[in-house]
């Protein structure tokens, strides 16, 4: 295999994860052979090994193999003279570098502070909230926790929180890592029998921030020493910031202890983005593309195409921009609405919302004030037939089912008697404003 495909193979991998797992994991990786169906790669220790191959082996194969390598097994081997490499040799994962505070974190991206961090209505409490923290001074809620969807920024504002203490007051020990690194030294200081360093430099810093903590659910023994951890720096009054990818409450299997320790504090959502926030994001990150591309012309209308149709999360946003810029610098024209398209197709495609059969159903029994099993079910009263030729109407206009699909989800309806509820809806939409109206506001609901 060339080392372009496993360039290729990596990129793919990167943009399935989250960016703290590929460097913690995937970034050690040195593909050594492949052969015989297996792909053996050369790891720092066989815990990686282990960890790797359980947790990420799937979808390495199957990149793999999307990448026409016929692999069937992954083998993972660490080299002989390993075992007795000091702490911080350079091929370990980032989070056991050194034993420093400072450095024993992951790294700070540069690009991530306050001023690149584009502030609308769905971020503009988190927002408040880092700013407050980053100002330093006594500790005013702790833990401070941020959570949101994936590519929502909970990463960036960490790191420019980060920034900014360390600009203002260079003394702090300021540690960040990911809560899966967090587990990953914890489990290294057992092995090594190195538990009184893992205490002592957990307990020496002043700012310990841990990002995707979702990832302690069900990992009992890290979750008491992080609770420990966490005592410990609360009693000593220095300042904890978490993130995670729901509110602490949704995160299961965390201990009860934890949960309320980790709600004490300020939690703050990072909303979904809306259409305002992606249009200043995109023209954000326009000036920094044009400032690699100067000659790269920009046609009017496009960012606002953009903000309109990418709505899942500013990550994608980011990436649909950054390949649109190469793209078009590749082919030497501006960046119109047609090359647009035609570059992003699939990201674009991508983004098209699915709405589901069931998520029409839920949202049409609700706004009717019916139960979602009258809906379903054999009843024929009008109070329960109408909403559901609604939500037959609906799942025909939004989904991809065809007619006997959607039979199937109303309680093994025919095909017929779907086409006939859809009929019937398309009839009322003309001469009752209400029911059009209706249908107006539950499209606009699922579409949300
Ligand atoms: N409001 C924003 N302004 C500018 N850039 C943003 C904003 N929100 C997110 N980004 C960018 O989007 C990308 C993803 O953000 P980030 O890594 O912080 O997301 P996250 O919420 O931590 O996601 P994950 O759950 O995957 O870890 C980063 O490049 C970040 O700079």
């Amino acid at each position: 295999m060339t080392t372009q495909v496993w360039a290729d193979v990596l990129r793919a991998l990167k943009s399935g994860m989250s960016a703290n797992s590929f460097s913690s994991w995937i970034e050690p990786l040195q593909l050594k052979q492949l052969q015989d169906r297996v792909a053996t790669f050369e790891v720092p220790t066989g815990f990686i090994g282990n960890y790797v191959d359980q947790n990420f082996g799937d979808q390495i194969i199957y990149q793999l193999n999307r990448h026409s390598q016929d692999v069937q097994r992954l083998r993972f081997d660490v080299p002989a003279n390993q075992s007795a490499r000091p702490a911080n040799s350079s091929t370990k994962p980032k989070s056991v570098q050194a034993a420093d505070p400072n450095s024993a974190g992951a790294p700070i991206d540069p690009r991530f502070t306050f001023d690149t961090f584009v502030v609308g209505k769905p971020n503009e409490l988190a927002n408040a909230a880092a700013r407050r923290v980053a100002e330093g001074g006594p500790v005013t809620f702790n833990p401070l926790f941020l959570y949101g969807g994936v590519g929502l920024g909970k990463t960036h504002l960490m790191h420019a929180i980060a920034h900014e203490l360390q600009e203002r007051s260079p003394e702090l020990n300021v540690l960040y890592l990911s809560a899966e690194q967090f587990m990953y030294r914890f489990i290294t200081a057992l092995r090594e029998r190195k538990m009184m360093d893992f205490k002592s430099l957990f307990r020496s810093v002043d700012v310990l921030m841990v990002d995707d903590v979702q990832f302690l659910a069900g990992k009992d023994s890290t979750q008491e020493e992080f609770f420990h951890t966490f005592n410990a720096l609360v009693d000593a009054r220095k300042q904890i910031i978490i993130s995670a990818d729901r509110a602490p409450g949704e995160i299961k299997e965390l201990e009860d202890r934890i949960r309320s320790r980790l709600q004490c504090g300020l939690v703050v959502d990072l909303h979904p983005t809306d259409y305002e926030l992606r249009l200043g994001v995109l023209q954000a990150k326009v000036q920094m593309q044009q400032a690699q591309y100067p000659s790269l012309e920009i046609a009017s209308g496009v960012l606002e195409f953009l903000a309109h149709r990418i709505t899942s999360n500013v990550r994608i946003l980011e990436g649909a921009l950054t390949r649109l810029f190469a793209f078009a610098s590749l082919v030497g024209r501006e960046i119109t609405l047609e090359l647009t398209q035609d570059c992003l197709s699939d990201v674009l495609k991508a983004s098209d919302r699915k709405v589901t059969v069931e998520e029409i159903q839920r949202k049409v029994s609700e706004h009717y004030n019916i139960r979602l099993s009258d809906m379903i079910g054999p009843k024929r009263v009008r109070s329960y037939a109408r909403p559901r030729q609604i939500a037959m109407y609906l799942a025909k206009q939004m989904t991809s089912r065809s007619l006997p699909e959607i039979g199937r989800r109303f309680g093994g309806r025919d095909h017929t008697t779907v086409m006939h509820g859809v009929k019937r809806v398309e009839e009322l939409m003309v001469i009752d404003s209400q029911i059009a109206d209706d249908i107006e506001l539950l499209r606009r609901a699922l579409e949300a």
